[in-house]
């Protein structure tokens, strides 16, 4: 079974929620840091509430490398850290990493990301140098049945600049991307009818939504712009499969959402934000 077959298989059990543990330090309520610790130490005891609280909710974990690689070795060590305890939840995790480099270098980070310290079940990869940038991390993929998501059309406004450009043929440049990753998925099938090859495909533009979730059946989607970024469950639902077939992430919006939520305490309230966020979802998948 591959990690896609298992990512599939949360869903069906918990629901498409993707907890984002994009982590600033900042984040944290008032008074929770230990003075005795350092950031990234603060910075886990307080992904490991979340995850605590949300796992029975989740769908899986995210993980943005950025929000610990910039706290530099402690940071590291945070991200090690959060990783291996989501881990040890049984609940799949995505190591958002964006990597987008060829050749060797490609197979280093695939080492970096695959096995050892840093080890994940899937990760995140941006497509721009072309297929050989992609292609270094399929032995891990077909051999040991681990997971990619490529960047096809992004959540962020900048997704205009280049990604909605049209082709000669018509196309859309996202729609040849994900035209020639859909294809190079079909080498890596799972069980469930998804390939490991999976895409991002953001949220937040819904005019091209049923196009995209027909044209792409076999492909597993990352569903970014929930919530912060303004992406909305109706939203979010068509670029589902009957409530299947992606995750959906939120990461300001689950781990701030004790803002919002006055007098409950952090975790309680990332807990109900997932709650609220996967029925939304439901509800508008029953109503598509
Ligand atoms: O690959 C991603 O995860 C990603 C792709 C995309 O198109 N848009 C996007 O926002 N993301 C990531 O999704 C997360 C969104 O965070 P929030 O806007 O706080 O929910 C961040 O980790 C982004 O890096």
């Amino acid at each position: 079974m591959t990690n896609m077959d298992k990512l599939y298989e949360a869903v069906a059990a918990r629901g498409p929620v993707c907890v984002g543990l994009d982590t600033d330090f900042s984040y944290l309520p008032e008074g929770f840091a230990k003075a005795e610790l350092t950031a990234g130490e603060n910075i886990v005891r307080f992904n490991q509430a979340i995850v605590d609280a949300t796992k029975s909710v989740a769908g899986c974990f995210k993980v943005q490398i950025a929000y610990y690689e910039s706290l530099g070795l402690d940071g590291l060590n945070a991200y090690k850290k959060t990783l291996d305890y989501v881990k040890a939840t049984g609940v799949p995790v995505i190591a958002d990493i964006k990597r987008g480099d060829i050749a060797k270098t490609a197979e280093m980070y695939a080492k970096a990301h695959f096995e050892g310290d840093f080890e994940a079940d899937f990760i995140t990869l941006a497509p721009y140098m072309g297929l050989d940038s992609i292609k270094p991390y399929m032995p891990f993929v077909e051999e040991k049945g681990k997971g990619v998501f490529v960047l096809v059309r992004t959540s962020n406004p900048g997704a205009k600049d280049f990604e909605y450009e049209k082709l000669a043929d018509g196309r859309h440049v996202y729609d040849m991307v994900g035209d020639k990753l859909n294809a190079m998925g079909k080498s890596c099938m799972g069980e469930h009818g998804y390939s490991s090859l999976g895409l991002v495909i953001g949220g937040t533009h819904i005019e091209e939504a049923a196009e995209i979730r027909a044209r792409y059946k076999d492909s597993f989607f990352l569903i970014p712009g929930y919530g912060a970024q303004g992406g909305t469950a109706e939203d979010i639902a068509q670029y589902l499969s009957a409530g299947n077939g992606g995750v959906v992430n939120s990461s300001r919006g689950i781990l701030l959402a004790y803002k919002k939520q006055p007098g409950v305490e952090f975790a309680q309230a990332a807990y109900n934000e997932c709650v609220n966020m996967k029925e939304a979802i439901k509800n508008a998948c029953d109503r598509l």
